[in-house]
């Protein structure tokens, strides 16, 4: 699936020249950041930024402009400074479920680092959308909230797993959602909430892919349950996961959506058609778990799209199934 990057328009004038090293090119302008509290609040725009650095899988070229926010009003601000200069932009969390361009990206890429936590002590927790949730889910679990001992194993953030409504041992991410306050394209900040029916979602879906005015996502309020066993649970799943998936190679998690009801799932079915071990340049089908592409190393964004041509094709002209991306491809 080809991501497009919210508000495509021509780069701004004032980035100069295209730099290949990592290099600072200012702060907002005044007139896009009124409500910092002092200048050492300002994030900083960087040109240049390797994309390779920020997705799990090691793989991608160039951010024309990056920036990396801390607090909501950094968030906004980034956003409505993208606006005003025509500039499109993603926003990415820990990069664990996108395939960069070989190119890069010509646009800015905004990682959101918001990592604050509120709690009330009965399972009700509001945290930025930069919170690790594999964090998240062992901090939960130990202190005896049930719910999400799924995300102790997914190495994203908490904005990517509501934007990707994150699932894993048979939980989702909706199921304990409450609320989910986001920032839209025009700069004003904004909340959907699950009792009014706003956080409608289904296996991997939610409300904010194809949402045309979403900016980023702020926080996420999460509401668990009392449960004894969270801890254990939480543990076993991570056990398991790490027996029957490649956590210690670079990966994207699963890259293929399973088929539904009635099909085995796309590992199991690529597995079927034999092409565990296959390998195109730099990327291959992992041993341990088919709907896993590892980059061995050097791999290329072309060698991991060629590899999903390939299995797309072979598993669709052996079994009649054709296989969905899960990752989410960023063109250039
Ligand atoms: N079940 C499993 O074992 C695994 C699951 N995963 C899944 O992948 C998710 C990836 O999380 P993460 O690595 O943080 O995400 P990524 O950084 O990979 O971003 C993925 C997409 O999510 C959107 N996104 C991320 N953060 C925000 C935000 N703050 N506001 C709005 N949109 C956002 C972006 O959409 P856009 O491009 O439109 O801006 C981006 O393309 C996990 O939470 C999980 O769902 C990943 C690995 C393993
Ligand atoms: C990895 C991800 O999520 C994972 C999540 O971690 C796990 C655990 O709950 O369940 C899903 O995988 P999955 O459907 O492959 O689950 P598994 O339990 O590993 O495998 C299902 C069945 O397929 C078989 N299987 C799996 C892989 C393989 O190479 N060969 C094979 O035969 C397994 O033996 C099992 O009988 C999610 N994947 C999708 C696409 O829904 C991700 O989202 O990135």
């Amino acid at each position: 699936m080809a991501v497009n990057a919210r508000q495509s328009a021509p780069p701004p004038t004032f980035l100069g020249a295209g730099a290949k090293t990592r290099k600072k090119v200012g702060s907002l302008c005044s007139s896009c950041s009124p409500s910092f509290g002092s200048e050492d609040q300002a994030p900083e725009f960087v040109r240049g930024k390797l994309l390779s650095e920020l997705s799990t899988w090691g793989i991608g070229g160039a951010a024309r402009l990056f920036v990396e926010v801390r607090n909501r009003e950094q968030l906004v601000s980034s956003i409505r400074h993208c606006r005003e200069h025509n500039l499109k932009f993603l926003a990415l969390g820990k990069g664990s479920n996108c395939l960069f361009d070989d190119r890069g990206f010509d646009g800015c890429v905004i990682l959101s680092r918001i990592n604050d936590m509120h709690e009330n002590g009965c399972g009700r927790y509001r945290v930025g959308s930069g919170y690790p949730f594999n964090l998240l889910g062992i901090h939960t679990s130990k202190q005896g909230f049930g719910g999400l001992e799924f995300a102790s194993g997914i190495p994203g953030t908490v904005g990517g797993a509501v934007f990707m409504n994150a699932g894993a041992d048979g939980q989702e991410t909706i199921e304990v959602l409450e609320a989910v306050e986001f920032v839209d394209t025009n700069g004003q900040t904004r909340e959907l909430l699950k009792k009014q029916g706003e956080l409608a979602c289904s296996y991997r879906k939610s409300p904010f892919q194809g949402m045309p005015d979403l900016g980023a996502i702020l926080s996420a309020t999460f509401q668990l349950q009392p449960c004894p066993l969270s801890r254990d649970r939480q543990r076993d799943y991570l056990a398991r996961r790490k027996q029957t998936q490649p956590v210690n190679e670079r990966s994207a998690g699963c890259v293929f959506r399973n088929p539904g009801k009635g099909c085995q799932s796309a590992g199991a079915l690529i597995e079927a058609v034999g092409l565990k071990g296959l390998r195109i340049g730099g990327a291959k089908v992992s041993e341990l778990h088919a709907n896993f592409l590892i980059n061995t190393g050097g791999a290329k964004a072309s060698d991991v799209l060629s590899l999903i041509s390939v299995i797309k094709d072979r598993v669709r002209a052996e079994s009649g199934i054709q296989l969905e991306q899960e990752v989410r491809y960023i063109p250039y």
